[in-house]
């Protein structure tokens, strides 16, 4: 018998009500292969230093780093990505420790690579690690960020990366042009399989503290900021601009950094341009989940998976995250 006054039209929680339909209908779903570890490389042996507004991440010298990489390769993470700590004693305003192919990243690239080839290396391409003010690029008399000049740098420092064997050369810096200039050195020295991925919408953002704290950058950009070359975060067409151009110069993938508070950016980006776009769930976003589950306020494994879910949600091929390790543990986990 029908019923003459259906109520409600549809039952939406029908395929809610039981597991096999809510995973029948499961639209988006992580995998060990959407995740990229970030770390932390300290100079010399047998070391490692706890940062203490990330707690859990650690520095740590090459030969502890192994240990992670091979936890990597064990779990599908596909690729690792190294930010150094520089002795303050090799930091200058000419930056050139950026391009010394002797330095702390080429030597750890060449050596993580002969262990573990099939582990993807992405390096930074940035000068903040090396300047003594802790800026992205070399500065004038006023302080102003100079943008050819600093180009110039990076691309050698793009050069010295892929040399010695990085598989990724990622600019973080937010230079205008870069792409184009560090794709020609590149290609100029017969590196054209070295692939870009370009930071494009990198925001001018309060959520990098933490980041800054772990390299050491913090103390030489003192009261700085870097409004002049990262994005503001009141804009979003500018983001689509960025990334258009960085596709247009050569990149093979797009950044949107940070994750959470961006995620209309990664939508938009990945809308527009149908390209491998990723997205860097940055030290402040994880030190926000860390201090919220230690307080016993969040359950973190709950929300950590679900913090990533929405950046597939918005479009992501791939997420930078300092869980990445934490992450497809559990998934392993899940699946046995
Ligand atoms: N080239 C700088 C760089 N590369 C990665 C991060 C931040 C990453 C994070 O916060 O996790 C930053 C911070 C900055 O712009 O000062
Ligand atoms: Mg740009």
């Amino acid at each position: 018998m029908q019923n003459s006054s259906p109520f409600p039209q549809k039952r939406m929680r029908r395929m809610r009500r039981d597991d096999f339909s809510r995973r029948m209908m499961r639209e988006h779903q992580l995998s060990s292969d959407d995740l990229i570890y970030p770390v932390f490389l300290l100079e010399g042996s047998n070391k490692t230093e706890a940062v203490s507004s990330m707690p859990g991440v650690i520095r740590q010298t090459l030969d502890k780093l192994f240990y992670q990489a091979e936890q990597c390769v064990k779990l599908g993470i596909p690729a690792m990505a190294l930010f150094p700590v520089i002795d303050a004693s090799l930091k200058s305003l000419d930056a050139k420790e950026a391009f010394n192919p002797d330095g702390l990243v080429p030597r750890a690239v060449a050596s993580l690579k002969q262990r573990f080839p099939e582990l993807g290396l992405i390096t930074d391409i940035a000068l903040d690690p090396y300047t003594s003010h802790g800026q992205d690029g070399l500065i004038d008399e006023t302080g102003y960020v100079l943008n050819d000049e600093t180009v110039a740098v990076l691309a050698k420092q793009a050069i010295v990366h892929a040399e010695a064997g990085a598989d990724i050369v990622a600019p973080s810096d937010m230079m205008d042009g870069r792409i184009a200039a560090v794709r020609a050195a590149l290609d100029s020295t017969g590196k054209i399989h070295t692939r870009i991925l370009a930071y494009s919408a990198k925001y001018a953002s309060s959520f990098y503290g933490p980041f800054r704290d772990a390299v050491g950058s913090a103390a030489n950009l003192g009261s700085g900021n870097k409004h002049t070359y990262q994005m503001d975060p009141a804009n979003s067409n500018e983001a689509l601009w960025e990334a258009g151009l960085d596709i247009e110069e050569g990149a093979d993938m797009i950044m949107v950094k940070p994750g959470m508070p961006y995620l209309d950016i990664v939508r938009r980006i990945k809308d527009e341009y149908k390209v491998p776009t990723f997205v860097y769930q940055v030290s402040g976003e994880y030190a926000m989940l860390k201090a919220a589950a230690i307080n016993g306020w969040l359950n973190e494994k709950a929300s950590v998976l679900e913090s990533l879910l929405s950046f597939k949600r918005a479009g992501a091929d791939g997420i930078l995250t300092y869980y990445a390790l934490n992450v497809a543990n559990w998934l392993a986990e899940g699946k046995s």
